[in-house]
Order: C-alpha cells, then structure tokens, then sequence
C-alpha cells in the first residue's frame, strides 16, 4: 500500500506538534521515522492510525483518504493480556474479526512464538511480547504497519529477531512506518529516512547505506538544519 501524507499539522493548546508535514512511503517499502524525545514521532503515527486527528492536512492510502481497515500498528506497549498464552491473546482478537485458528498459527510462525505453547505472555522476554503486539497487529493481514519505537529496551538478540520480523513482513510486500533511537539498526532495514525535528521534517532521502545515519542525525538536531 503506498500512503502519500499532505501538509499535516497539529497543535495541542499552544504548542505546534506538527508543522506542515508531507512525505510519501513506496508500496512495500519500510520508512524510517527518526527524531528526538518529542520531536513529533508519536503523534505523527497516531493521527496516521486514526487515534487523534490532525488540525489540518490529508492522508491518502493507495490513493484514498479511507482504507477498509487495512492497516496494523503497535503505538506504546503491546496490548496484550499478561495471563493469556500467545496463541489465546491472539485468538481474542481473531473472535472479534472472524479470523481462522489457521491464520493465527501463520501469525504465530511469523512473529517465532509457534513453539511457545501454554506459556503466559506475562512470563516472555521483552522482546517476545514486543513481537507478540505485533502479531496483535498484523493478524489482520494489514498492507500498512506502524511500529513506534518497537526495539525500544530490547537486548542485541531482541533487536536482531525484530528486525529479521520487519523484514519478513516487507518480503510479503507490506508497507511498514517504524520510529525509533536505534539510528543504526533502523538503516538496517529502511529503504527511507526521514528526519523529524521540532515538528518538522529536516530530511527524507532514500536510505544510503553508505551514510553516517548517526552522523547526519547529529547535524540536523543538534546543527539546527
Ligand atoms: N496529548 C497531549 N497533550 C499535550 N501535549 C502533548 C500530547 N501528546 C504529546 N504532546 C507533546 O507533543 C510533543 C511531541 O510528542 P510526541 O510523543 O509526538 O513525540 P515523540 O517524537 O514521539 O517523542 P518520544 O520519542 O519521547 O516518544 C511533546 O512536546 C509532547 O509533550
């Protein structure tokens, strides 16, 4: 799904969040979303997941303003029931849309919780239950997935598995926004960078792997480009 994003802004009180953000993501391509502590990351997923909305501006999914509920997304922690094993915590949701035990045994083979059986999700590594919310969220079979900050306290072996997760997701052809402070491990898997600062975008170039990302993040936040 290709999601093309026009002149979003937004204000909470007198705060300017946003200010005036446009930028496209190519139909199966992972962007990365970069930016400091309040930089605007988080509400610019949020209104993109339809949880808050902009005061101006228009998000246009494969060329529509609505999707028929085609998109995933995992925003701040995973909701997921602590007593539930991971097949029943993805089963409450597969009740809710009428989604097949089959379809939840794929979910589980792709996000590697098929061999967790019994075991409660309140008993997982971080990491697990990190990829568990995005089960939750791509069980539906979503074209567009948004991930905020999902590596966020991982372990070196938590980040390798969520990556590898990413871009098994991309190689089924879904279109995937992710933020995070990993600099370096976000241009492992992103096709697109772009940099938000202070509620505006400083930079969105294809992802040269070549590049200094940590390098170029440091000019533009602290250089004030
Ligand atoms: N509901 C709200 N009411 C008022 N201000 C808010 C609200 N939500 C966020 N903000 C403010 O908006 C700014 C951007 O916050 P946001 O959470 O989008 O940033 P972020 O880039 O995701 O940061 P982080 O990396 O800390 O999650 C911050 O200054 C924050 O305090």
């Amino acid at each position: 799904m290709q999601v093309k994003i026009q002149n979003l802004s937004k204000t909470y009180k007198e705060k300017q969040v946003l200010q005036d953000i446009s930028f496209d993501i190519k139909s199966g391509t992972v962007c990365g979303l970069l930016g400091v502590n309040g930089a605007g990351k988080s509400t610019l997923m949020k209104i993109l997941f339809g949880l808050i909305s902009a005061d101006t501006g228009k998000i246009f999914f494969d060329g529509q303003e609505k999707t028929n509920n085609q998109l995933g997304a995992l925003i701040e922690a995973p909701a997921i029931y602590m007593n539930l094993s991971a097949f029943d915590n993805l089963k409450t949701k597969a009740l809710l849309f009428g989604i097949s035990d089959k379809r939840i045994h794929e979910t589980l083979e792709v996000i590697g919780l098929a061999e967790t059986g019994k075991k409660r999700a309140g008993k997982f590594s971080l990491g697990m239950k990190q990829r568990l919310g995005i089960g939750m969220a791509i069980l539906t079979e979503p074209q567009f997935l948004i991930l905020d900050e999902p590596t966020n306290g991982l372990d070196p072996d938590g980040i390798a598995e969520l990556l590898n997760l990413i871009l098994k997701l991309k190689a089924k052809g879904v279109t995937i926004l992710i933020s995070s402070h990993q600099l370096h491990e976000i241009s492992k898997v992103a096709s697109q960078i772009i940099i938000l600062n202070k509620g505006k975008i400083r930079y969105d170039h294809a992802n040269n792997k070549e590049d200094d990302i940590e390098q170029l993040f440091f000019k533009i936040v602290h250089g004030g480009m």
